[in-house]
C-alpha cells in the first residue's frame, strides 16, 4: 500500500492499474458527531442473517470473485510456536498462492495476496522473503493482542517495525477507553500511534468482540478513523468473537458516513474466523453493496486470516477441474 508502485500506479496483484486514493488524514476529534453514530442491532442482524442466501455469486463470476478474495488477504500467521523458517513458507505461499495452470484456467496472468502479516520478532523473516516482490509485510504492533503493555514501549514496538521494513501496521485500540467512554482518550492514543506509525498504513484492530454493542462499534470506529487510522480492523482473531457480518455492516456504514464528511476512502479488514470461501463470498458482497465495488480492492480490503487461502484454491481447483483435492494438499493459508 504505501510502496512507490502502488503510489506510482503500476500493475497491481491481479493486473489491473492500482488506483490510489488520498490518504486519510484524520480531522480534528468531533466527539458529538462519534457519540451520535447510531446502529438498530435487531434491523443489522436481520439484513446479515439473509445476506448468505440472497446474495450468492454465480457460478461462472465464482472463480473470478474468489481470485480477487485471495488478492485481498493479508495472510496471516500469529502463533506463539511460529519461527523464520514457517514465516519464509508463509511468504513464498504469498507470493505464488495459486499454481500456474489455475491461473492459467481462469485467465490470470498473476496474483499475490495482499500482505503478509506477522508479529515483530518475524518481521525481518518476512521482508528478506519477499524480497523483490510486490507484496508488503504487515506487523502487528502494541502489545498485540490485549494492547496493555506500557504506551511508550507501544510506540516503540510500532517505531522498530516500521525501521525493519514493514510498511503496514496493524495496532491494537486499548478496549477500555471505549468501555469507560473516554473518546477523547481513544482518539488521543490512535493519533498518537498514526503519527508513530510514519509513512507505514496503519490498521486499528477494535476488538470488536470486546467492545459490547454495535453501537459503540459505530463510535469507536467513528473516532478512528478521526484519528487518521487508513483501515479499520475488527479483530486480532485471539479474541472469543472475532469477525462477523453484524458487525462488518456496522463498520462500513461508519466508512461511507465519514467518506461523506471528509472524502477520505478508509479500508476495511474482517480478521479472525474467516477460513471459507463462501464466507469470503458473503463478506464481498457485503462490502459491494455498501461501499461499491472500489473497495473491493487490496488498497481499501482486506481479509485477515490464516486459513482461508487454503479452502479458496481448493474451490477454484473443483471449478478448474471438476474434482476437490485433499484440504491437506493445500495446508499452508
Ligand atoms: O488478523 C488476523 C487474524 O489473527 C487471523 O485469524 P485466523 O487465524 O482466525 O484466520
Amino acid at each position: 500500500m504505501t510502496d512507490t508502485a502502488h503510489h506510482a500506479g503500476t500493475r497491481s496483484a491481479e493486473g489491473a492499474l492500482a488506483l490510489h486514493e488520498p490518504r486519510n488524514e484524520g480531522t480534528a476529534p468531533d466527539l458529538d458527531w462519534a457519540l451520535d453514530a447510531r446502529a438498530n442491532q435487531s434491523a443489522i442482524e436481520r439484513r446479515a442473517a439473509t445476506l448468505p442466501s440472497r446474495r450468492s455469486v454465480k457460478k461462472e463470476w465464482q472463480a473470478a470473485w474468489l481470485a480477487r478474495a485471495v488478492s485481498c488477504i493479508d495472510l496471516t500467521t500469529l502463533s506463539g510456536d511460529d519461527t523464520p523458517g514457517r514465516v519464509r513458507r508463509l511468504c513464498a505461499k504469498a507470493a505464488r498462492p495459486m499454481r500456474q495452470d489455475l491461473l492459467d484456467a481462469i485467465g490470470l496472468p498473476d496474483l499475490t495476496v495482499g500482505a503478509v502479516c506477522v508479529y515483530h520478532e518475524m518481521v525481518p523473516a518476512a521482508v528478506e522473503a519477499l524480497r523483490g516482490t510486490n507484496v508488503p509485510v504487515a506487523a502487528v504492533s502494541t502489545g498485540f493482542p490485549a494492547g496493555l503493555s506500557p504506551f511508550d514501549l507501544r510506540l516503540k514496538e510500532i517505531e522498530r517495525s516500521v525501521a525493519e521494513g514493514a510498511r503496514e501496521i496493524d495496532v491494537v485500540i486499548s478496549r477500555r477507553h471505549v468501555l469507560t467512554r473516554d473518546w477523547q482518550a481513544l482518539y488521543d492514543e490512535t493519533r498518537t500511534m498514526r503519527e508513530a506509525c510514519g509513512e507505514a498504513h496503519m490498521k486499528a484492530i477494535l476488538a470488536t468482540g470486546e467492545l459490547g454493542t454495535l453501537r459503540d462499534v459505530a463510535r469507536a470506529s467513528r473516532v478512528a478513523m478521526m484519528a487518521g487510522a487508513d483501515f479499520i480492523k475488527t479483530s486480532t482473531g485471539k479474541e472469543a468473537v472475532n469477525a462477523t457480518l453484524p458487525v462488518t455492516l456496522v463498520m462500513l456504514r461508519a466508512i461511507r458516513d465519514y467518506g461523506e464528511r471528509t472524502g477520505f476512502k478508509v479500508g476495511y479488514k474482517p480478521a479472525g474466523g474467516i477460513s471459507k470461501a463462501k464466507d469470503a463470498l458473503s463478506y464481498l458482497a457485503l462490502v459491494k453493496d455498501e461501499l461499491g465495488d472500489r473497495w473491493l480492492r487490496p488498497d481499501l480490503f482486506r481479509f485477515g486470516a490464516s486459513s482461508l487461502l487454503g479452502d479458496i484454491e481448493r474451490q477454484i481447483e473443483h471449478f478448474v477441474t471438476g474434482r476437490y483435492s485433499a484440504a491437506h494438499r493445500h495446508a499452508m493459508g
